[in-house]
């Protein structure tokens, strides 16, 4: 299969200045098509920009996009029909009802007649909001604004789907559940991306890209980017775990050190090949165990994060 065929996106040293800041700086990635694909970072490390950057709302400073196999410079018109873009603040009218939202998205995109009322209603069913369709969307709860949300960015059924940050503002029960319809539009062929600052949210991704101040720290699928950190995991128990952590960090060797509950997860670098025996040196008798790498491991380890507050 030709590149053309088997990407959704493809940026070659994308970049995006605001006057003096650079936003964006030289990223460079492949998205496959029928794939959620993440972008995980913290506030301000380019995500948002990155995605207007992707659905032709920005134009970039110096860099190419493709989108679907298409130059996006000059083709933006074309390709965003496309396109779905479901913004962080979800973009909804709350003196609208969910019937007039939908009914004015349909209207954008050149639905009329039954084919409009037949959309409308398979999404009222699909986002499970038949029973708010006169409810005005400004007082509906954040999981059904997320759907409603959902259902306007998809009611053209996109080829590729934009979701900046689409769960910040929902409970975790409604979390899950907004994935479990991502994994069904992609399940139906939709490429997703989807820009996040949760690593649970990011170890569902098939693949990521871990973003820090606009340049792209690393990316793989959470598997791939586990197995090439350069640290092992090990915990630590015992007691008085607050003056070890911060023994531990005098060592250059340490990473990290951060407490989760009651053990001490330290990042070892793989310099060190036999990671247990350093500590036991460092903290003799204490109960110590190697642990599985986790995103959260793999974040600290890529970026300037450091758990040494
Ligand atoms: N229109 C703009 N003009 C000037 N600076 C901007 C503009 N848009 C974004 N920025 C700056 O670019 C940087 C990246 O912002 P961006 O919104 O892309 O980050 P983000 O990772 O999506 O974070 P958040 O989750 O907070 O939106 C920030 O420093 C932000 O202040």
């Amino acid at each position: 299969m030709s590149n053309a065929g088997k990407f959704a996106i493809e940026a070659q040293g994308l970049t995006k200045a605001f006057g003096e800041h650079i936003a964006v700086n030289e990223l460079n990635f492949r998205i496959p098509k029928g794939c959620i694909y993440g972008f995980l970072g913290p506030n301000g490390c380019g995500k948002s920009t990155t995605i207007r950057l992707m659905t032709g709302l920005l134009t970039p400073t110096s860099g190419e996009i493709t989108i679907l196999g298409q130059t996006l410079a000059g083709h933006e018109e074309a390709i965003k029909q496309k396109l779905g873009y479901m913004t962080q603040k979800f973009s909804l009218y709350d003196s609208l009802t969910v019937l007039e939202n939908l009914r004015f998205v349909a209207a954008i995109y050149g639905f009329t007649g039954t084919r409009r009322t037949q959309r409308i209603d398979e999404l009222l069913h699909l986002y499970d909001l038949k029973n708010q369709a006169k409810q005005y969307a400004g007082s509906m709860s954040g999981g059904q604004k997320q759907r409603l949300a959902l259902a306007c960015a998809t009611l053209h059924s996109p080829e590729l789907l934009f979701l900046d940050e689409p769960t910040s503002a929902v409970d975790p029960e409604n979390r899950r559940e907004f994935w479990e319809r991502l994994f069904d539009l992609c399940d139906a062929g939709t490429t997703i991306l989807v820009s996040t600052h949760y690593m649970d949210e990011a170890e569902r991704c098939h693949a990521l890209a871990i973003l820090e101040d606009g340049h792209l720290r690393a990316d793989g699928s959470p598997a791939e980017l586990m197995n090439a950190m350069p640290a092992n995991v090990v915990e630590i128990g015992g007691e008085q775990l607050r003056q070890l952590k911060q023994a531990l960090l005098q060592q250059s060797e340490v990473l990290s050190a951060a407490q989760i509950g009651a053990h001490l997860r330290v990042l070892v670098k793989k310099t060190q090949t036999d990671p247990l025996r350093f500590l036991a040196l460092l903290c003799a008798g204490r109960p110590m165990q190697l642990a599985r790498p986790s995103l959260e491991d793999v974040f600290v380890t890529c970026t300037g994060t450091r758990h040494d507050e």
